[in-house]
């Protein structure tokens, strides 16, 4: 039978546990206090009290609104506050029709902050929190991670988190699949906070990429900076802009990620100072596919090769010989490039970069290609040069060069370890889920991560489609309808 042993002398410790084996150690626990019925109902009154006063104090903007309302109806009848409602709904009404934006920095973004830190975080956050393993018991008391702040934008929500103390963002990018599935959102990433002890969680709740961004329209020529040229959009809506002076770029994503619309991206961004003359692209082309569309506008204003019987590996070296050159005459006489009609920014393309360094039959000919692109992305970049390659594959054995490029962009990939191959360490648990973009050209090509500089933490991207038609009229621009000089 069960039973129970009990004393209840003060400081002393007393059996407590019901056990059925009568050989089985006794536990122990401390005795029992008995409270006084008046200091419980005391203790809880204080309790709501102050629950209140936080309930007021967190809603303090409704509720004297909500107040002021039934004043004013207490005090001169109910046709005031009435007239008040649809006063302030006509007014914030006409703010939305003159300027949208405004009114959703103001007004939309705040109130949907408000409601889903409600309606969502808060409600889910305990469940949520216990089920990924974000919570601790400590002594029965459950400590739990806060919410500090509900940010919401168009397509995306972000939470600032305080964690618990001895927690660490790794803990949370181990769970962001549970957290995305608990708050309801497609996906989750986790960010740096605002200061040590805290992470922003980004719940995205729709893909703000999910449609093909046209080209982007031609610009003067002294708009263009070569320092941030606008090649498509991030996922916040802002301009992607690529830098292109003082890096080299590595474009990584598997056949029909949409390499090419970067490749012509950039081509479009630099158009304007092309035809200036400040611009030069120099493009080898292998796979005589996508480059080979503008070959008169490269011819024109840079060079072209899609020659796999040495004409590519001689532009490459070529290209190096001149950086040489150029490097011997601004030695002691110019630390930073602007380009110029006589030293123009060279932008050199190689559209397969795996072909002249892993693919090409000739074991000289690869040689000869890594020592050039080996020169040019170690030495050009002070003195006006910026190599951008293009590769499906990832893998290290395929390009030893990779950590040569400065700036490197993660297209759709085949396998997920190939993220962090391109990226950098962490990325893919920092969100860069390349390895996750659509195969669907429509939804997914151009779409990829990148670093930007202000940030270590891979941003969401969209490269421009710059269609047959653009580059035709980007030809056309160049060297006429003829092939004519412009
Ligand atoms: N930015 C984009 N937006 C929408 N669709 C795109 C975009 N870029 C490419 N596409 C579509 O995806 C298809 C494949 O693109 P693309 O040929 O550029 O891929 P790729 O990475 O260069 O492939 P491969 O390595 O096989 O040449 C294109 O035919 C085009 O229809």
């Amino acid at each position: 039978m069960a039973w129970e042993f009990r004393k209840l002398g003060p400081g002393e410790n007393v059996a407590v546990e019901a056990a059925d084996d009568p050989f089985a150690p006794p536990k122990w626990a401390p005795p029992v206090w008995h409270m006084p019925e008046g200091l419980v109902l005391l203790v809880n009154a204080l309790r709501g009290l102050l629950a209140l006063v936080v309930f007021c104090v967190r809603n303090i903007v409704p509720l004297s609104a909500a107040g002021g309302l039934a004043w004013l109806g207490y005090s001169y009848g109910w046709p005031v506050p009435v007239g008040l409602v649809i006063l302030a709904g006509a007014g914030l009404g006409a703010w939305y029709v003159a300027d949208r934006a405004s009114f959703l920095r103001w007004v939309g973004w705040p109130v949907r902050s408000r409601w889903r830190l409600v309606r969502v975080y808060r409600r889910d956050w305990q469940p949520v929190m216990v089920t990924a393993g974000l919570s601790r018991t400590h002594k029965r008391r459950e400590y739990l991670p806060a919410i500090v702040k509900v940010r919401c934008g168009p397509t995306t929500d972000r939470v600032l988190v305080r964690m618990l103390k001895g927690q660490a963002p790794d803990a949370w990018e181990a769970v962001a699949a549970n957290l995305a599935h608990g708050f309801g959102a497609s996906l989750c990433r986790v960010r740096s906070g605002d200061r040590p002890g805290r992470v922003w969680l980004e719940f995205v709740r729709k893909d703000a990429l999910a449609t093909p961004v046209p080209a982007l329209p031609l610009v003067d020529a002294a708009e263009v900076d070569l320092s941030g040229v606008p090649v498509g959009r991030c996922e916040d809506g802002s301009p992607w802009r690529l830098r292109l002076l003082g890096t080299h770029v590595l474009i990584a994503g598997a056949t029909g990620a949409g390499k090419g619309s970067v490749l012509w991206s950039v081509v479009r961004a630099v158009l304007p100072l092309m035809l200036a003359g400040l611009v030069e692209v120099w493009a080898i082309d292998p796979k005589r596919m996508e480059l080979s569309f503008g070959r008169a506008l490269f011819e024109r204003y840079g060079r072209y090769s899609s020659d796999p019987d040495g004409g590519m590996v001689a532009l490459l070296e070529d290209a190096a010989a001149d950086m040489n050159a150029r490097a011997d005459e601004f030695a002691g006489v110019t630390r930073s490039f602007a380009p110029s009609h006589e030293h123009p920014f060279r932008i050199i393309i190689v559209d397969e970069l795996a072909f002249l360094t892993a693919y090409c039959p000739s074991k000289d000919l690869r040689r000869r290609a890594e020592s050039a692109l080996a020169i040019l992305t170690s030495q050009g970049r002070s003195v006006g040069y910026c190599v951008i390659g293009a590769q499906q594959d990832a893998r290290k054995e395929v390009n030893n060069l990779r950590n040569l490029f400065p700036t490197r962009i993660a297209l759709r990939l085949d396998e997920d370890e190939q993220v962090d191959m391109v990226l950098g360490d962490g990325s893919r648990d920092r969100g860069a889920f390349a390895d996750q973009i659509s195969p669907v050209p429509e939804i997914g090509a151009g779409v990829g991560f990148v670093r930007l500089e202000t940030s270590p933490d891979p941003v969401r991207v969209r490269a421009a489609y710059v269609s047959d038609d653009d580059i035709r009229h980007m030809v056309a621009l160049g060297v006429g309808e003829s092939g004519e000089a412009a």
